[in-house]
């Protein structure tokens, strides 16, 4: 295999962040407007600016994509992605299916796709574990079904449902020990 730059697709809590940490990989550090939850750095978990700034970055060239999710905006460098690609050493990152589809239509060879798959149940459950306020967890849920349809332009999907960490974990290992030798 000789793909430079994972992407992690599926609706939020699906698993997303937890295959990439498994997959072990230098992570990509992408832009947001959303406010850091606790614990999350800047510069380490996103690049955290105003919408003004991300708008901006947009229209003078400097990012890929940008795209509104949930209320906030979310974008990557053109900088981010031709650095990996020249650096020779994959890396990883996670995304909302429409930046994702514009990473892979501009570099289709280099960019492996990997939807993360969970059920609507499970997936309501780990937010509320995670602290997401009721609300939220009513507005991210009600994209769920839509989310999961946009799976199909991914070039593979996990299955990462309660009882099928190890199993999801085994598949993410076997794409490491691909990507490393
Ligand atoms: N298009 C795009 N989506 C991103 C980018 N960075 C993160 N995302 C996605 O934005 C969505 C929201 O992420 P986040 O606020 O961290 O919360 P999550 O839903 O709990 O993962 C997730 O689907 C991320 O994968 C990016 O640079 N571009
Ligand atoms: N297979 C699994 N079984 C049970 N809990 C899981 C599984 N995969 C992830 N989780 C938990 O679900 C929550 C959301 O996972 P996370 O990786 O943060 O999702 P995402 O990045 O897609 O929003 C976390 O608390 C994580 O520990």
């Amino acid at each position: 295999m000789s793909f430079s730059l994972i992407v992690f697709q599926g609706p939020s809590a699906s698993g997303k962040s937890t295959l990439q940490s498994l997959l072990g990989l230098p992570r990509v550090v992408t832009w947001t407007s959303r406010r850091p939850r606790p614990g999350e750095v800047n510069g380490r978990d996103y690049h955290f600016a105003s919408r003004e700034r991300l708008e901006e970055m947009f229209r003078s060239g400097l990012m890929i994509e940008i795209n509104e999710y949930k209320g906030n905006y979310y974008g990557t460098s053109l900088q981010s992605i031709r650095d990996i690609i020249e650096g020779g050493m994959p890396m990883s990152t996670v995304m909302e299916a429409q930046g994702a589809a514009a990473i892979k239509s501009m570099f289709p060879e280099q960019t492996l796709l990997v939807g993360v798959s969970v059920s609507k149940e499970e997936c309501g459950r780990r937010l509320m574990e995670r602290g997401t306020a009721a609300e939220e967890v009513e507005r991210r849920m009600a994209d769920f079904e839509r989310e999961i349809e946009e799976l199909s332009q991914c070039d593979l999907i996990i299955r990462n449902s309660d009882e099928h960490l190890e199993k999801a974990s085994s598949i993410v290992e076997l794409l490491r020990k691909g990507l490393l030798n």
